[in-house]
């Protein structure tokens, strides 16, 4: 599917807001750490969920599993951050965010604190090699681990924060949303927010979320993953939109990754245009690129030939994300300022 994006798609400057690093490892780098480990036994059809089939949340969870005992070094963990930021940048992303929940390997001596440290030496070394993408890290607290390990990675994050150089931005909360409650989660997340973290949490992926969600958008959070059920339609409510369309919150939206994983029943009926609609903020993303075998190009096409964008409003959506973004003001302004350049190269 990948070679039918029109090259418009491709040639937009790009934002990337919501990339799950081990989500986004591609076929190519999956083949080769397969190859690499034999002896797990691991088929291909057990990491990528490929164009027309879908899965249910529970097995789009499994692959993760399959997909971290594929990644269980250093060595391994600077290669595929490394190989996503590349592939990213290929695809006309200038501004990535990815984020990524540090794990422990006893067996190969990985800890979390050197998980973190590796993340933010793949991205120094992209800098170094002068690909032309700017990524900052948003380290991840999966909801499964409960309310102590989730005060472990705040502290994790914010020291990191400090140390640097503005890589480490902010924070996720994902993991499967039918485990745990966000009240136990609220305490670290408070933290986080307090020391200058920014927080994109995953918020309202499966309906049972309502309660989780009116409580999570006191803290507020900065951006919103997914929001498939805040509004009343699919069984969210009024009190939800508006306390999103009040505090402005932008909505990441991951469209392929919802039809995969029958959240959503398909791209016409994705809750992107009831909120695009109402000129909330929404930005485009791919959420697991690897997992279902897309691009952010792909999404931005998607998009369009669903919802009936012209360029313009495509070109205005990707401009739109910069300020979604955690960057420093700076940086936004310095990006604002490619945006133009590539507006009249692009001729939209
Ligand atoms: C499975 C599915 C429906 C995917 C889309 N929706 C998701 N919802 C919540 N958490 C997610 C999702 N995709 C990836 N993640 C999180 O990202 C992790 C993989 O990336 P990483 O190891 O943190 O680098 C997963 O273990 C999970 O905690
Ligand atoms: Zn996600």
């Amino acid at each position: 599917m990948e070679e039918e994006v029109e090259p418009f798609y491709r040639e937009l400057p790009k934002v990337e807001l919501h990339a799950h690093l081990t989500g986004s490892v591609s076929v190519a780098t999956m083949k080769q750490l397969i190859t690499g480990k034999p002896h797990l036994n691991i088929k291909h059809s057990m990491t990528t969920i490929r164009k027309g089939q879908q899965r249910t949340l529970d097995e789009c969870f499994e692959v993760f599993k399959v997909l971290h005992q594929l990644v269980d070094t250093e060595e391994d963990l600077l290669m595929i951050t490394k190989a996503v930021i590349r592939e990213f940048a290929e695809d006309g992303v200038r501004y990535l965010e990815l984020r990524s929940t540090p794990r422990v390997e006893t067996k190969t001596g990985l800890t979390k604190r050197r998980y973190v440290e590796t993340v933010i030496e793949a991205i120094r070394q992209c800098k170094e090699e002068d690909i032309d993408i700017d990524v900052r890290f948003l380290v991840a607290v999966d909801r499964r681990n409960g309310p102590e390990v989730a005060l472990e990675t705040v502290k994790i994050a914010e020291d990191y924060m400090l140390s640097s150089d503005g890589i480490v931005v902010g924070m996720d909360l994902s993991g499967d949303p039918t485990i745990g409650h966000g009240k136990d989660l609220l305490p670290a997340l408070q933290k986080a927010r307090n020391c200058g973290l920014k927080l994109a949490l995953h918020m309202s992926e499966v309906l049972s979320q309502k309660e989780e969600s009116e409580l999570l958008l006191t803290l507020p959070p900065d951006r919103i993953g997914h929001g498939t059920f805040l509004h009343p339609e699919v069984g969210g409510s009024m009190s939800l939109v508006h306390k999103v369309r009040q505090q402005n919150i932008p909505l990441e939206l991951c469209l392929t990754s919802n039809i995969m994983s029958k959240t959503v029943e398909s791209y016409e009926k994705h809750h992107f245009l009831y909120w695009y609609q109402l000129g909330h903020p929404c930005v485009l993303c791919t959420d697991d690129k690897g997992v279902f075998s897309t691009s952010l190009s792909q999404e931005y096409q998607l998009a369009a030939s669903t919802f009936g964008l012209d360029q313009e409003a495509v070109w205005m959506l990707s401009q739109q994300a910069i300020n979604c973004s955690f960057a420093p003001e700076a940086v936004k302004e310095q990006l604002q300022q490619r945006w133009a350049e590539y507006k009249s190269q692009l001729n939209c």
